[in-house]
């Protein structure tokens, strides 16, 4: 499997530590963010799968499952010096928007009659 996103970009940044002026701050912020927009392209493409393999719209938000989520971010957060009061809204706003994409994605793929009323 290959990476979803160009690791040469990505590669071109200057680290952090050694940037020297905000052009050099930006250029790596917005290096990072294609790379973060590829990584978050195939997260949804995730979601994708599961609007296929879900039998019913009413099983697309399992509560337990997000949670199980959260929580597994916060403990990635804390492991990689991120604050948990940055990745823990992000990725409940990210999980939401992910959900919503998910339903679309279930009421698209299956015939008329069996969408929500
Ligand atoms: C992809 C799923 O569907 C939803 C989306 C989730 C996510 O963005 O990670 C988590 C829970 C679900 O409500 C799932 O159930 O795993």
């Amino acid at each position: 499997m290959t990476l979803p996103f160009d690791a040469d970009d990505l590669n071109r940044r200057t680290p952090p530590q050694d940037c020297a002026s905000m052009a050099e701050v930006r250029d790596g912020v917005d290096r990072l963010d294609r790379a973060l927009i590829g990584l978050i392209a195939e997260r949804t493409r995730y979601m994708d799968a599961a609007a296929r393999i879900k039998p019913s719209r009413d099983v697309v938000r399992d509560e337990d499952r997000i949670e199980d989520v959260i929580a597994k971010v916060k403990a990635a957060a804390r492991a990689a010096g991120v604050p948990e009061t940055l990745a823990e809204p992000v990725w409940r706003e990210l999980v939401e928007r992910s959900i919503q994409h998910e339903l679309q994605v279930w009421d698209a793929t299956r015939e008329p009659q069996r969408k929500r009323s």
